[in-house]
């Protein structure tokens, strides 16, 4: 089907893909896609070239300068529990009544981006919105109540492109379609978005430029969006005040994203020793320096400071209930105590530990962001001080990350992005630190390729797409370079399961 620049290539549900929407997306590709190529290619050669890393010389002048973002909003200045997860209609409802202040309806970490997921996840938040969301489910009615979430949606990063939407031929930027037809449909009267995976204040004035434009198109005014960017890469640690700065006529705070942060340092520095993924815990020393200098950024420049993922989800188990819930209030202590003015959880089932810590610390106020934490001192070193981490890694350290790799991509290639595996919440995030491991430990020497193999052919039993897993793990974990994301192959794969049959 042929409509405007934009080709739907699949089902075009009518409500979603209308005429309009389709023409707001071709005009933001039009405006924008040249942008987000260079950009990208600024990112592939950093990646070849990597220059060390420092706060930039060419930008002190806004770190020292006085100015603020445009801050919060109605339905945004109280955030001190947001839940996340993908938009699929029962989880919208679940997630919009559980009690929490924001949700983040999350087409990136969360969502495997079929085609399915994508439009029929905007439509989701179109019902939901407008009151159309009321259905039953084996026996239970699930509909909007009273006083829901607030939504936040978060797009698909720069990296990943919607094949199912192409303009000359080309796929358009995933991260304008979720914007935009976000924007166009449910999110006019809140435009309200988290934006994953920036690597630099460039890819944030990127943003706030689309912003701008989208802004114009549609006829909103100028500064209505609020976008809460997630600090989820090393570089983008070195440029906070930089980015906030970019957004700052749309900004309303920064998030701590740590497994992609984790994810990242890995990518960053693959020779590096670094302990397992268990280990990796936000006590270590560089992740006290990331959270701390985030949070002092955000509060001098007015924004909120969102605290991140503690990957621990309720069990029925009674024993390991008791250990998930107390693992979850202890981060969220510690978060509240540094200044977060709020923080994530990722089940309806921790909404009031998170809420009860932060009332804690809040007392009758919705935010800390006067907690100015002047005491704070980060220094470029304190964020690269990996080697204090300590360097245990372990055999069933190895098999735990083989084994969520595989698990993960199984559920991945179902259509589901956010899945429980041993008691923890497991994303594309968290998937991707486990297979990064994995393939820095064989580089490094630690395990024999056979060993990877034989734990590799233990773990694929009884996968539903052992094949196509096996085929993804040995690409994305086991080759001589390290691709920079799963997801991209991932999704050819799907693609290709799909156009088979
Ligand atoms: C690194 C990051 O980016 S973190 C952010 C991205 N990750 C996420 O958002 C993950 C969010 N969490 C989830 O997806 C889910 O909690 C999972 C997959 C981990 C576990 O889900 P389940 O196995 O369904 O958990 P469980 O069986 O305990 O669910 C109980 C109920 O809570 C609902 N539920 C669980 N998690 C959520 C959630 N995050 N949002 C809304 N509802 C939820 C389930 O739908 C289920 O509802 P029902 O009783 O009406 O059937
Ligand atoms: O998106 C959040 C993260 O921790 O990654
Ligand atoms: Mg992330």
């Amino acid at each position: 089907m042929l409509n405007h620049r934009i080709e739907v290539v699949g089902d075009a549900d009518p409500v979603v893909l209308t005429p309009e929407a389709l023409d707001f997306l071709a005009q933001l590709d039009r405006e924008f896609a040249g942008r987000r190529a260079d950009l990208l290619a600024a990112r592939r050669h950093r990646r070849e070239d990597p220059a060390p890393l420092g706060f930039l010389e060419e930008t002190r002048h806004i770190r020292n300068a006085d100015w603020s973002v445009a801050g919060h909003v109605a339905g945004l200045e109280d955030r001190r529990v947001e839940i996340t997860g993908p938009p699929t209609r029962k989880m919208t409802v679940n997630a919009l009544n559980s009690g929490a202040k924001v949700w983040l309806a999350d087409f990136e970490d969360a969502t495997a981006p079929t085609w399915e997921n994508v439009i029929g996840g905007q439509r989701n938040l179109l019902d939901a919105v407008t009151g159309k969301l009321d259905f039953t489910e084996n026996g239970k009615r699930y509909a909007v109540g009273e006083e829901p979430a607030t939504i936040v949606a978060r797009p698909r990063g720069w990296h990943l492109v919607e094949k199912h939407l192409v303009s000359d031929g080309r796929p358009i930027a995933a991260a304008l379609v979720d914007f935009g037809l976000f924007l166009f449909h449910a999110g006019r009267e809140k435009p309200f978005f988290y934006l994953p995976k920036l690597e630099n204040h460039l890819e944030a004035r990127l943003w706030n430029d689309v912003f701008v434009r989208a802004q114009e198109i549609l006829g909103i005014p100028r500064g209505t969006i609020r976008a809460t960017v997630l600090i989820e890469t090393i570089t983008a640690a070195f440029e906070m005040d930089e980015i906030l700065y970019e957004l700052r006529e749309h900004c309303a705070g920064l998030n701590a994203g740590r497994w992609d942060y984790l994810f990242s340092v890995l990518k960053n520095f693959p020779d590096q020793p670094l302990p397992e993924r268990a280990r990796l815990t936000m006590t270590v020393p560089f992740m006290r320096a990331y959270t701390e200098l985030l949070v002092s950024t955000c509060h001098r420049r007015g924004a909120h400071a969102i605290g991140g993922m503690a990957a621990f989800i309720p069990s029925k188990d009674p024993e390991a209930n008791a250990v998930a819930f107390d693992k979850v209030r202890q981060d969220k202590e510690r978060e509240a105590a540094d200044g977060f003015d709020g923080s994530w959880v990722a089940h309806p089932g921790l909404v009031p530990v998170c809420r009860e810590v932060f009332d804690d610390v809040l007392g009758g106020w919705p935010h800390q962001l006067g907690r100015l934490r002047e005491d704070v001192r980060v220094t470029a070193a304190e964020l690269l001080d990996f080697s204090s981490a300590g360097d245990e890694v372990t055999e069933p350290g190895l098999r735990n990350n083989i084994a969520v790799t595989v698990r993960y991509l199984d559920a991945w290639l179902d259509g589901t992005g956010a899945v429980a595996i041993f008691g923890l919440m497991e994303d594309a995030a968290t998937a991707e630190i486990s297979r990064c491991q994995v393939w820095q430990w064989l580089r490094r020497g630690l395990f024999t390729l056979e060993l990877v193999e034989k734990i590799l052919d233990e773990e694929l039993l009884g996968l539903t797409h052992a094949d196509a897993v096996r085929e993804l793990f040995t690409d994305v974990a086991l080759g001589e370079a390290l691709p920079p994301f799963i997801t991209p192959r991932a999704y050819a794969h799907h693609l290709t399961r799909v156009a088979v049959g």
